[in-house]
C-alpha cells in the first residue's frame, strides 16, 4: 500500500483567473492569471492519467486532441480523452462540444480560418454538477466563468483550430486531420451502481468513480495507480491526511476514511471498474 500526496503545478493562461477556488492561493494582481493547476506524481515516470483544475475567465481555444493511434503515429506516447466535472459556472457559461450538424473537413478548415467555426459548434449551457466526456477527436472549447475538475489521459498534445485572435500557435492541419466531423454523442455513464458508489466513466481509457463519506477498503491490482481527488471534505487514507483541493495517488491495498460531507472522485486507468 502506498498513498502519496501530490505536489501542484500552476499554469498561467491568457484565459485564467486571479480569483481561483477555495484551497488554491490566488495569484497576485500584477501576476498573470492562472488557468490550470496540475497534480504531479513524483519522479520521472509519466503516469497514464493527469488530474487538473481549470479556472476560466475567457473562452479557451477551439481545439481537438489526437487519439492513441494518431498520437503514436506522430511519435507521442498517447492520445487525450478527457472529461470535465463542472464545479462552478456563471449563469451564462457554456461549453462547445462537437459540431451542431455533420460537417466536412474542408468546411471545418475554412470555418477555423475565418472564425465562423464558433457558430458551427454546439454550445451547451453548463451548471455546477454537469459532466462531459470528450473522446479524442471531439472538437471542443470550454467557455468563460467556469471551474472544472478535469480527468484526462496524460498528454499535452492540443491542436488549436481557432483562438479568437490571441497570439498563440494554431495547429490547423494536424487538428483537422484528427477532428471528428459528426455531432457529439454523449458517452455512456453507468451512474449509481451502489448506495455509496457512482461510476461516471467506465472506459475506454480510464474509470472515474464518485464517492461520499465513509470507510472503504480498496485493493488496486498490481501496477495500477489510482488518483483520489477530494472535491469537498477531508479524511485519511493509509495514514495520509487529505483535504478538498488536494490529490493523493494510491497503490495496492488501502483503507480510506472520508469525513461527513466529503465528495470524492477516484480515477484509474483501464476500461472496467475494479
Ligand atoms: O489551448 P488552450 O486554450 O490553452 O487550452 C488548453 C486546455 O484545454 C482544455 O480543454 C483541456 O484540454 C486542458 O487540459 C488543456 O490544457
Amino acid at each position: 500500500m502506498t498513498a502519496t500526496l501530490l505536489a501542484t503545478h500552476r499554469v498561467e493562461k491568457p484565459w485564467g483567473r486571479h480569483n481561483l477556488w477555495p484551497g488554491f492561493a490566488d495569484p497576485a494582481p500584477d501576476q498573470d492569471p492562472v488557468g490550470e493547476v496540475w497534480f504531479q506524481t513524483p519522479g520521472n515516470a509519466a503516469p497514464d492519467l493527469l488530474i487538473k483544475y481549470l479556472f476560466t475567465s475567457e473562452k479557451l481555444s477551439i481545439q481537438v486532441h489526437p487519439d492513441d493511434a494518431q498520437a503514436q503515429a506522430r511519435g507521442l506516447p498517447r492520445g487525450k480523452d478527457e472529461c470535465w466535472l463542472i464545479l462552478d459556472a456563471e449563469p451564462d457559461s457554456t461549453i462547445a462540444i462537437g459540431p451542431k450538424a455533420p460537417v466536412d473537413p474542408e468546411t471545418l478548415r475554412a470555418a477555423a480560418l475565418d472564425g465562423s467555426i464558433v457558430d458551427l459548434l454546439d454550445w451547451k449551457p453548463v451548471k455546477a454538477g454537469d459532466f462531459f466526456y470528450a473522446p479524442s477527436g471531439t472538437v471542443h472549447a470550454i467557455g468563460a466563468g467556469i471551474t472544472v475538475l478535469e480527468t484526462q489521459q496524460n498528454s499535452e498534445t492540443t491542436y488549436r483550430l481557432y483562438d479568437y485572435g490571441r497570439p498563440r500557435e494554431l495547429h490547423l492541419e494536424d487538428g483537422i486531420a484528427v477532428s471528428d466531423t459528426d455531432p457529439y454523442v454523449p458517452h455512456p455513464m453507468p451512474g449509481k451502481v451502489a448506495e455509496d458508489r457512482t461510476i461516471l466513466v467506465e472506459g475506454p481509457k480510464f474509470v472515474l468513480e464518485r464517492w461520499q463519506a465513509g470507510t472503504r477498503n480498496l485493493t488496486l491490482p498490481q501496477g495500477v495507480t489510482g488518483w483520489l481527488v477530494p472535491l469537498a471534505g477531508e479524511g485519511v487514507v493509509d495514514g495520509v491526511a487529505f483535504h478538498a483541493g488536494e490529490c493523493v495517488t494510491l497503490e495496492g491495498a488501502c483503507e480510506l476514511h472520508a469525513d461527513a460531507g466529503s465528495d470524492l472522485l477516484f480515477a484509474y486507468p483501464g476500461d472496467t471498474r475494479i
